[in-house]
C-alpha cells in the first residue's frame, strides 16, 4: 500500500493524515470527506520551485486551478509563491474573491466569453492565453477602450500526441485548443496580433495533455517549439520571449505506477531548452509551468463510510460506498484507477477481492474494479487517496448527491475548507412559477 504526503498508520492500525485520525475526522465531518494534506500541497509546489531554481531560474510556476480550487487553496498558492492559472471567470471570481494579486494570473480559455474578457481586463490580470484571433481582437477592442495595454501568450497547438487516454490529450493538431503550428495558422494569428496597439505578445503557450509519465513527449514538444519559434523570428523579427509549457506531468496512483518525478522534469526540460536556444541561436526564453495534478494530486484523500456489501456467487462481491461518481467522475470517464485502504482496520491482511461501487443509478458508478482489500463491513471507512486533483473540482449534483466537505489537516488540525452541501443546496437556484403554484401541493420535507 503506497502512502502519500503525511500519511501513516497508526499502533491500532487506523490511517491518520496530517497527525489527525482518519476515524476521528469521519466522526466529525462525516463522509463522503476530501482531505487535503496541507504538507504535502505545500511540499509539491516547493519541489517546483526548487527544481526550477536549481535548473533554470528565469522561470515561473503558475498553479492551474482547474484541479481544484476554493479560496482558502489560494492563501497557500499564494504563499508558497506561485501564480495562478484560471480558465473562466468563475475561477477567476473565487481567485479575485480570495485576494490573489491578478497580476499573478493566467487566464485561459478556448471559448472566454465578452464579458469574462472584460472582467480579466478591469481586473488587470498577468497574462491571456490566447486561444485564437476572434478572442484577441476583442481583447485588444476592450484594452484600448480601457486604456490598458495587455500582457498576452498565444496558445498554440504542436501537432503531438501524448501517451496518455485520448480524452485528455491536447497537442494534437486536431484539437479544439488554441492554433495550429502548421500551414503557418499560428505564424499568420502572430503576424496580426503583434501589430495590435493594446497586446504585448509575450510568448507561446502549449499544453499536450494531462496525466503524462513519459518525459519524451516534453521533449519532443520543445523541439517543435523552438522550430515555430524561430520560424515566427524568420519572417517577422519578432522575438518570443516566454515559453509556457503547460501543465501535464503525471502522478501515480497505484502502486505499480512510476512517479516521473517534479525534479527530473525541470532537468529535462530545461535542459533541452537549453540545448535548443543554442542550436537555434535563441535568446533563452522564460520557462513558464502550468501544473495542476502534481501540485495537488497526492495531497487529496476521499474518505467514504461503507452501506451495503453485496456478493454474487462467484462473480463478485460489491462494497458500496456513500459517494461515487459525483465526487469521483474520474473512473467512469477516464477508467482512471485508483488504490483504496481500509483506513478504520488499515493494517489487516488483503484477503479478498472486490470492487467498490458508488451509490448512483449507473451501473458504471464503479470507483474502483476488483481491488484486494481486508474483510470490510457495513460501516467501515474506505480511504481512497489521490483524489486531490479533478475530483472535486468535475463533482456533480446528479442523483441529488450533495457535495462533500473538504477539510485542509496540517499538524494535528483540521479545518473545514469546504461545507458539505445541504438538500437545502440542492433548491437554492429553483424557481417555481406562479402558475404552477396554484397545483396544490403538500409539502411534508423540511430537514436538510
Ligand atoms: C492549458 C492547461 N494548463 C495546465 C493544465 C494542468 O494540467 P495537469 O493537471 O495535468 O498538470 C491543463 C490541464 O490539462 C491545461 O489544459
Ligand atoms: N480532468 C482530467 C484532466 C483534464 C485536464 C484539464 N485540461 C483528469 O481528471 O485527468
Amino acid at each position: 500500500m503506497r502512502l502519500y504526503g503525511t500519511m501513516e498508520i497508526s499502533n491500532s492500525g487506523v490511517l491518520h493524515i496530517g497527525g489527525i485520525s482518519t476515524v476521528d475526522l469521519v466522526e466529525k465531518y462525516g463522509t463522503p470527506l476530501l482531505v487535503f494534506d496541507e504538507w504535502e500541497i505545500r511540499k509539491k509546489a516547493r519541489e517546483y520551485v526548487k527544481a526550477f531554481n536549481k535548473y533554470y531560474p528565469n522561470s515561473r510556476t503558475v498553479y492551474a486551478s482547474k484541479a481544484f480550487l476554493n479560496q482558502a487553496l489560494c492563501y497557500i498558492i499564494e504563499e508558497e509563491g506561485l501564480g495562478l492559472d484560471v480558465v473562466s471567470g468563475g475561477e477567476l471570481y473565487i481567485a479575485l474573491k480570495a485576494g490573489f494579486p491578478p497580476e499573478k494570473i493566467f487566464f485561459h480559455g478556448n471559448n472566454k466569453s465578452n464579458a469574462e474578457i472584460k472582467m480579466a481586463v478591469e481586473a488587470g490580470i498577468g497574462r491571456f492565453m490566447l486561444d485564437n484571433l476572434k478572442e484577441a481582437r476583442y481583447i485588444n477592442k476592450v484594452a484600448g477602450r480601457l486604456e490598458k495595454s495587455i500582457k498576452a501568450i498565444l496558445r498554440v497547438t504542436p501537432g503531438i500526441e501524448a501517451h496518455t487516454h485520448e480524452f485528455i490529450q491536447t497537442g494534437q493538431i486536431d484539437s479544439k485548443f488554441g492554433v495550429s503550428v502548421y500551414r503557418d495558422q499560428a505564424l499568420k494569428a502572430i503576424e496580426e496580433i503583434i501589430r495590435m496597439d493594446n497586446i504585448e505578445l509575450t510568448g507561446v503557450h502549449v499544453h499536450i495533455g494531462s496525466q503524462i509519465f513519459n518525459l519524451t513527449s516534453f521533449s519532443r514538444t520543445i523541439d517543435v517549439m523552438f522550430e515555430f519559434m524561430n520560424n515566427v523570428r524568420d519572417k517577422t523579427g519578432y522575438i518570443l520571449k516566454e515559453l509556457d509549457l503547460g501543465g501535464g506531468l503525471g502522478i501515480p496512483y497505484t502502486e505499480d505506477e512510476p512517479d516521473p518525478g517534479i525534479d527530473e522534469y525541470a532537468r529535462l526540460v530545461s535542459e533541452k531548452v537549453r540545448e535548443k536556444s543554442h542550436e537555434f541561436d535563441y535568446p533563452l526564453p522564460v520557462i513558464i509551468n502550468e501544473p495542476g495534478r502534481s501540485i495537488i494530486g497526492t495531497a487529496g484523500t476521499t474518505l467514504y463510510t461503507v452501506g451495503t456489501v453485496k456478493e454474487i456467487p462467484f462473480i463478485r462481491k460489491y462494497l458500496a460506498v456513500d459517494g461515487g461518481m459525483t465526487d469521483n467522475i474520474r473512473p467512469a470517464l477516464y477508467g482512471a484507477e485508483y488504490d483504496a485502504i481500509l483506513a478504520n482496520r488499515a493494517d489487516d491482511e488483503r484477503e479478498e477481492i472486490v470492487s467498490i461501487a458508488g451509490k448512483c443509478c449507473e451501473s458504471g458508478d464503479i470507483l474502483i474494479h476488483d481491488i484486494k482489500m481486508p474483510e470490510a463491513r457495513e460501516g467501515d471507512i474506505i480511504a481512497i487517496p489521490c483524489t486531490g486533483a479533478y475530483t472535486y473540482a468535475m463533482s456533480s449534483n446528479y442523483n441529488g448527491l450533495r457535495r462533500p466537505a473538504v477539510v485542509l489537516v496540517n499538524d494535528g488540525n483540521a479545518d473545514l475548507i469546504i461545507k458539505r452541501e445541504s438538500y437545502e443546496d440542492l433548491i437554492k437556484n429553483d424557481i417555481v412559477p406562479a402558475r404552477l403554484r396554484k397545483i396544490k401541493l403538500k409539502k411534508v420535507v423540511s430537514h436538510g
